[in-house]
Parts: structure tokens; C-alpha cells; sequence
């Protein structure tokens, strides 16, 4: 099945392309002469408001609040240019700056980062949908075309009553059904595993075949669609990887978050084709099971009177998949193509640096490692919680310290690092402040889940941090990696339950090491978070 994996090549390396960022560097210096061109004759022109050019006039408190200096019209965009020092930036900003500070994005839109768990709750713990509408870009830029208006990006009632019908995809029934997808794809991920360390002694990179597998659970998951062994299923993993890259790329290039540079730019073309090829293969899968349903619905009539058991007919597919829930619902074939787009989009490469970070933390703790294999082990050898080698459900939610572990990872590799929000409607921070409607505001997890006031000895790995009666201790909005309030991630149990099911099957199996230290390796603002290079890991069998 990893016959998928061409090319076993790290994450970060693919983004650094040399052929096609050659092209994106010809692109940025073809136009950075045009945007120039343009911004000079709209300046004399008087075409655009004169409060994009006078930076410096306060107007409000949010005008008065500390920040590093803007220039006009790229406000401060200019000091992210070394996209491997993003993260040092912002921690020197919450350094210097506080747990308020402003900045500014393009044309001098004011952005406000909050990093103080009460005033973040202010905004995120309303049951008002006006208040969790996101601004227009980046998230429109960078996921747009694949996602139109799906869940990620839409707002208002139609944002709402979507939410509620793809709830219904992450009930305790539907993951009996995954808890099945997670164990039949991670135990190939173990074979694969094996093949590659007992053929040297030399460290591995081990994120590709991470990265494959989650991608098979979600595409199951989601659509009933196996990648393996058929061409749909290759053409759509070959696709899926590639637009990733693509859209990475566009995300850390901010001149091509402009529709209109990026329409211009030789990817752009290639990215609309893979979009449409993807679109295609759901396209066929939704109207397969639209007419399976109508047949099952028919026979259902026809057995209306003896012992008709759904089973019979639905059950010989091991779960019935989130794209089942939405055809039982009264979304249109389109609307349902672009919440799947949107649900793998969102759930694919999160949860596999999830495990890729949660395996080198515990490589680089061996004490926290082994606790962890205990815990696995037990619950391995209950014939309850794993029934003939397969983990059930159950046997994954009891296993305690290696959620602890999960929580940890995330504090420490937040992968959604920051999200943004525009309140249509005012936001009371305080008997004194007041963020006026359509304020941009920027939420960093990393910089929250570093401040010493809310996680002491912030870089240290201590699971323990997450015990319920430490977490009691702590302010409920201090830790961020899902978002929280009525907006958060509708896949936080799917991602936390399948990273500790494939990592419990690897640690069930392996002693695992690495020859890395944390600090070898740059993290890069990706769309998310995403190493510079891959980790290199060790896996020794282990004896069970
Ligand atoms: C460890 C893995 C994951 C992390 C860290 C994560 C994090 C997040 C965060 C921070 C948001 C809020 C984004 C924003 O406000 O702009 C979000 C939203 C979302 N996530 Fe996840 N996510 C993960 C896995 C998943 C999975 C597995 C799925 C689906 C199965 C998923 C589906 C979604 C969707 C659909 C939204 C949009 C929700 C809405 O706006 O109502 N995520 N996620």
C-alpha cells in the first residue's frame, strides 16, 4: 500500500523546491516592479484613503497600543521577509510588548494579538455568530478555491446550521466505526515501519509514512474512499499531496496571496487542476452513494414488514462514512463536496505532525516513553479494549498518560499556531476596553502556550501538566491548539483519538530515539507548522 510514497522526501525539503522557487523568485521580482508601479500612482491618485498613508495618527485606544513600527501600506508584513524567523518575531513582540500589542497587515489594516486568556474567552466564548466570523484573508487566500464557503471559512447562519449537520459525523457511534479505520491502516503503517529499520541501523525520516497513513484514515473516514489499489484512490493522494505543497507555498509568499498575482503565476494553473481532478474523483464517490442509499431506501421499503436489519444491507463497509451523515441531511451534492474538501483539508496533515512531534518528544524523553509503553501494553493485552490485535474505541480513550503526552505535544508544537478572527459586532474586553466591530484580531497558541504565567518552565515536556486537577488550576482559554468556544475544531477528538492510535501502535512495537535535539531543527509558518526538515528517528523492535 506505501507503493503510494514515491518519493520519501521531508516535508520542509519540498517546500524548498529549488527548480519552482526560482520560478516564484523571477515571479516576485517580475511583480514586486508592478506592485510598486501600482502603489505609487494610487498614492498620487487619490484613489485610496488617505488613513492607509498616515499610519501614525492615533485615533483610539487600539491606535495608542504598543507594537513594532509600521511602514506604510505593508505595515509590519516586512518583518516576516526570513520566513524561519517568524517564530522568534513573534516571541520577541509578546516579549517586548506584552500580552496586547497591535501590528499592522496589508494597506495598514490594524491587527490586534491577544494573548491573555481572558481577553481571548472575550471573544471566543460567545454563542453570537457574529462574533466568529473570520477576516477575509489570509483565510479566503489560502483556501478558497478547495474550500469555497465550507466550514472553515463561512460565516453566519449558513456557517451554523452546516456545523450541526457535520456534528453529526463525530458522534460516540461513528468512532466504534474509526477506532476500526485507525487500527486496520496503522498496523500496515507498523509493517512499513519494520520493513525500513531492520534493513540498516542508520536514523530514518519517518513522516511520509505518517503522513500516508493518517491520509487513508481520513479519506476512509470521510468518504468510504480507499487510496490503495485502485486509481481513483492513487490520482487522489498524488493530487491531495501536491496541493498541499502548492498551497504551502502560496502561504508563505505574501505577494501571492493576492488573487490577482497568483492568478498570473504558472502554479496557479497547476493548483486549479489538481483542485478540479480531486473535485472529480468525490464528485463520482458522491453520486455513488446517493444511489446506494436510494436502493437501500427501496429495499427498506420492500422489507418494511419482516426482520430487516440495516446491517444486513449497509453493514459490509466497516463504519458509515461522514459523507453517509451529510447525504442524510438536506445538503446539496455540491455543499457536500466541499465540506469533504474541507473536513480533509483540515484533519489530514495536522494529525500526522501531531504523531511526527508527539514520537520526537518522547524520543527526546525516554522516562515519559516508557510510562507511556506500559500504559499501551496493559491495555494491549485486555481483551476488552483490544479485540484480536485491534484496538477498540474504548482502549484508546483509556489510554490516560499518552493523552497527557498528546496535550503536551500540542502546547509545545501548537500546529495551528495562530487564527484570526473579525467580530462583526463590538467585543468587551473590560470595564475599559471595547474592540470596536471588525477589528482584526490575531490569536497565537504558541505564544499563549509559552507564557511562563500559564505554564511554568514553558519549554520543559511535563505531561503532568495536563492533569485534571492541574488543568482545573488553569484558565480555560490558556490552551488554544483546537481554538475554543462555539468555533472550535469540529475534529479535536477524531485528531486526538487517531494521534494516540497510531502512536500507541508504533510504541506497542518500537523503542524509539532520535539523533536529533529540539533545537536542530527551524519551524516554519506553513499553513501549519511544519519542520524545516524532518526529524530523523531510530525504531527498535521491541519484544512483546
Ligand atoms: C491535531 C490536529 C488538529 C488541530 C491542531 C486542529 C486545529 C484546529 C483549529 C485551531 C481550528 C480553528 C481554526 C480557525 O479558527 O481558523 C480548527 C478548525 C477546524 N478543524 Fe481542526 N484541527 C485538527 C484536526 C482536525 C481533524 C482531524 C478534522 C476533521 C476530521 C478537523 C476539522 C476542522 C474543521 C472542519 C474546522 C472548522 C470548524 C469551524 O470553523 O466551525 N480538524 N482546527
Amino acid at each position: 500500500m506505501y507503493s503510494l510514497i514515491k518519493n520519501c522526501s521531508d516535508p520542509g525539503s519540498e517546500l524548498f523546491s529549488k527548480t519552482e522557487n526560482y520560478v516564484l523568485m523571477n515571479f516576485e521580482f517580475k511583480y514586486l516592479a508592478v506592485i510598486l508601479t501600482l502603489l505609487i500612482v494610487l498614492r498620487f491618485s487619490q484613489l485610496v484613503p488617505s488613513k492607509f498613508w498616515s499610519w501614525k495618527k492615533p485615533k483610539s485606544w487600539i491606535d495608542l497600543l504598543p507594537g513594532p513600527r509600521q511602514f506604510p501600506i505593508i505595515g509590519g508584513l516586512h518583518y516576516f521577509r526570513d520566513l524561519t524567523k517568524t517564530f522568534k518575531v513573534l516571541h520577541e513582540w509578546s516579549a517586548l510588548y506584552g500580552n496586547i500589542f497591535r501590528s499592522e497587515g496589508i494597506f495598514n489594516e490594524p491587527i490586534v494579538f491577544l494573548n491573555d486568556a481572558s481577553d481571548v474567552q472575550a471573544v471566543l466564548s460567545s454563542n453570537h455568530v457574529g462574533l466568529v466570523t473570520k477576516p477575509v484573508k489570509p483565510y479566503d487566500a489560502l483556501f478558497g478555491q478547495f474550500l469555497k464557503n465550507g466550514l472553515l471559512i463561512s460565516k453566519g447562519e449558513y456557517w451554523r446550521s452546516h456545523r450541526r449537520i457535520l456534528s453529526r459525523g463525530f458522534t460516540y457511534q461513528s468512532y466504534q466505526g474509526y477506532a476500526k479505520l485507525f487500527s486496520k491502516y496503522t498496523k500496515r503503517l507498523v509493517e512499513e515501519l519494520e520493513k525500513l529499520f531492520s534493513a540498516d541501523d542508520e536514523p530514518h525520516q519517518i513522516s511520509c509514512l505518517i503522513h500516508c497513513c493518517s491520509l487513508q484514515i481520513i479519506c476512509a473516514s470521510v468518504m468510504g474512499l480507499e487510496l490503495c489499489g485502485n486509481d481513483d484512490g492513487r490520482i487522489f493522494y498524488e493530487s491531495l499531496h501536491r496541493y498541499k505543497i502548492l498551497s504551502s507555498k502560496r502561504a508563505m509568499n505574501p505577494i501571492l496571496l493576492f488573487d490577482f498575482f497568483w492568478r498570473m503565476h504558472p502554479l496557479s494553473r497547476e493548483y486549479n487542476q489538481l483542485i478540479n481532478t480531486m473535485n472529480n474523483i468525490t464528485r463520482k464517490i458522491i453520486a455513488k452513494h446517493k444511489e446506494a442509499k436510494e436502493t437501500d431506501a427501496q429495499i427498506r421499503n420492500n422489507n418494511a414488514d419482516t426482520n430487516y436489519r440495516e446491517d444486513d444491507i449497509m453493514g459490509k463497509k466497516p463504519c458509515r462514512s461522514m459523507m453517509d451523515e451529510m447525504l442524510a441531511s438536506d445538503l446539496t451534492p455540491e455543499e457536500i463536496l466541499i465540506e469533504i474538501n474541507t473536513v480533509i483539508a483540515a484533519g489530514f496533515e495536522s494529525t500526522s505532525l501531531t504523531v511526527h512531534y508527539m514520537l520526537f518528544l518522547l524520543a527526546l524523553n525516554p522516562e515519559h516513553q516508557r510510562v507511556c509503553q506500559e500504559e499501551i501494553d496493559e491495555i494491549f493485552n485486555d481483551p476488552v479494549k483490544c479485540r484480536n490485535g485491534n484496538l477498540t474505541m474504548d482502549g484508546v480513550a483509556d489510554m490516560k498518560y499518552l493523552e497527557r503526552c498528546c496535550n503536551e505535544t500540542l502546547r509545545i508544537f501548537p500546529i495551528i499556531f495562530m487564527f484570526q478572527r473579525k467580530p462583526e459586532v463590538a467585543v468587551k474586553l473590560d470595564d475599559e476596553r471595547e474592540l470596536p466591530p471588525n477589528t482584526t484580531v490575531a490569536i497565537s497558541p504558541i505564544l499563549m502556550h509559552n507564557n511562563p504565567e500559564y505554564y511554568p518552565d514553558p519549554k520543559k515536556f511535563q505531561p503532568d501538566r495536563f492533569l485534571p486537577e492541574n488543568n482545573r488550576k488553569r484558565h480555560p482559554y490558556s490552551y488554544l491548539p483546537f481554538s475554543a468556544g462555539i468555533r472550535n475544531c469540529i475534529g479535536m477528538k477524531f485528531a486526538i483519538m487517531e494521534s494516540k492510535a497510531i502512536a500507541a501502535y508504533i510504541l506497542r512495537h518500537f523503542e524509539v530515539s532520535t539523533v536529533d535535539k529540539i533545537d536542530d531543527v527551524t519551524l516554519l509558518p506553513s499553513i501549519v507548522m511544519t519542520p524545516q526538515r524532518d526529524y530523523m528517528f531510530h525504531m527498535k523492535r521491541r519484544q512483546v
